[in-house]
């Protein structure tokens, strides 16, 4: 639980009842709530990310997460509900959709790395989920295995003593944390954020002057994920570096290489490893783009000739009658306005996750506004020392093989 958050920050809200924590990231916790739809009975369960209003939440950030997620309504985007303050109005809380199988990355480290067909699976769902976030004018800007969470397919709810109901084909993937996603005009950031694994060469070079396409960039990141999904380690990385730095220096110098390899002891079929070449094309000019990805032999198998048109229809459906959201822009831009006024702090934030922090991959997440400031510095935001915020590296920090998740 982030500092300062209370156990039950809605117990004061008839109808929720909470349930349990489910994590922490760099600007709050998430925990579980059951709401009550009626009170004759039927309920839902929500995920309600919670952030103190203090000088640990940076209101752009969460302005932009907020707008950029609420419009996305998609069966593969986690479901934005609703944003409120707490009753004390310390806490801005988010109510999302549940997704009730945990993330990608969690998945894979259970089960080991994914069979052909089964990376397939779950990429045709985040391609499919992507497209539509692109074709809703929102870039992602942070895909990575950690912020793709599964959820179990309703069938599979129904058959709870049948067969392997953690196997792939029984869990959707849904796309969450749309913390670093941009929107509309902005679609050509001119700076760098994500994780570096996931980066774009692009990404890494990125500067005022250099802006990149975060379509391109997002695609780029897909293709990782794919990698991942099939050989269970980074395409990108230096296992043997002798520190953090080091190896987090040594991935990006690869990926501005764009040097990669398929391990040879794990074989896949042709087709997919023209997939993943035509993804992981360092120069983002030539990298597949989506409907290139859409039409290629190894994406396409056991689609539906319906689906890859499912999300034009979608949007321009979307766009002719918006879906019916739960809370109108105007409540969402008032709580948002009250947030941003001085009220009760909400406590120390000794969590030590601003800006600029190790993330789950002991990576660095680089946030546009401070590698601009870096810039005018005369730095180079590239050679950010992430542990110059004061954190220092996780205590016991150790990347496992390929796949890692430093303890918070
Ligand atoms: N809608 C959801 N359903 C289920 N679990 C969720 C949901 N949203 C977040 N979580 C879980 O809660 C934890 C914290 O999520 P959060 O989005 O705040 O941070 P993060 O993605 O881990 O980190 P960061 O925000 O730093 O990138 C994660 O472990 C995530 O899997």
């Amino acid at each position: 639980m982030a500092a300062g958050v209370p156990v039950n920050p809605l117990e004061k809200f008839p109808g929720y009842t909470f349930q349990k924590a489910l994590g922490t990231g760099a600007f709050g916790s998430v925990l579980l709530y059951r709401r009550e739809i009626s009170s004759a009975g039927p309920h839902e369960d929500v995920a309600v990310k919670v952030i103190a209003r203090d000088e640990c939440a940076d209101f752009n950030l969460v302005s932009r997460e907020v707008h950029s997620h609420r419009q996305l309504v998609h069966p593969h985007v986690i479901r934005f509900k609703r944003l409120g303050l707490t009753p004390d109005k310390r806490f801005l809380y988010m109510i999302m959709e549940y997704a009730d199988r945990g993330d990608l990355l969690e998945y894979l480290r259970r089960r080991g790395r994914f069979r052909e067909h089964e990376a397939r699976w779950f990429f045709q769902q985040l391609v499919f989920g992507l497209d539509y976030c692109h074709q809703r004018g929102v870039v992602n800007r942070d895909l990575k295995p950690e912020n793709l969470l599964l959820k179990r397919t309703p069938d599979a709810r129904q058959e709870l003593t049948q067969g392997d109901l953690e196997h792939p084909f029984n869990l959707h993937l849904k796309i969450a944390d749309f913390g670093l996603s941009k929107e509309g005009v902005h679609s050509m950031p001119k700076s760098r954020v994500g994780t570096v694994t996931y980066m774009a060469p692009e990404v890494l070079r990125a500067g005022p002057s250099r802006r990149y396409d975060g379509h391109k960039a997002d695609i780029w990141s897909a293709g990782i994920v794919l990698y991942v999904m099939l050989f269970a380690r980074a395409p990108f990385d230096d296992p043997l570096a002798t520190n953090d730095k080091a190896r987090r220096e040594a991935t990006m110098q690869q990926i501005l290489r764009g040097e990669w390899t398929a391990p040879p002891s794990i074989p896949v079929a042709p087709e997919c490893l023209d997939l993943l070449r035509g993804i992981l094309a360092a120069d983002p000019t030539v990298r597949f783009s989506m409907p290139q990805i859409m039409a290629h032999p190894w994406f396409s198998v056991g689609l539906p000739p319906a689906a890859l048109t499912m999300n034009t229809v979608l949007v321009r459906q979307q766009t002719a009658q918006p879906p019916p959201y739960e809370q109108s822009v105007e409540e969402v831009n008032s709580v948002l306005a009250e947030a941003q006024r001085k009220g009760p702090p909400a406590g120390a934030c000794d969590g030590g996750v601003g800006i600029g922090d190790m993330t789950d991959s002991g990576f660095m997440t680089m946030i546009e506004e401070e590698l601009e400031e870096e810039e005018r510095h005369g730095n180079n935001p590239y050679m950010v020392d992430p542990y110059s915020h004061g954190a220092g590296p996780p205590p016991g920090f150790q990347m496992q093989a390929a796949l890692p998740r430093a303890e918070r």
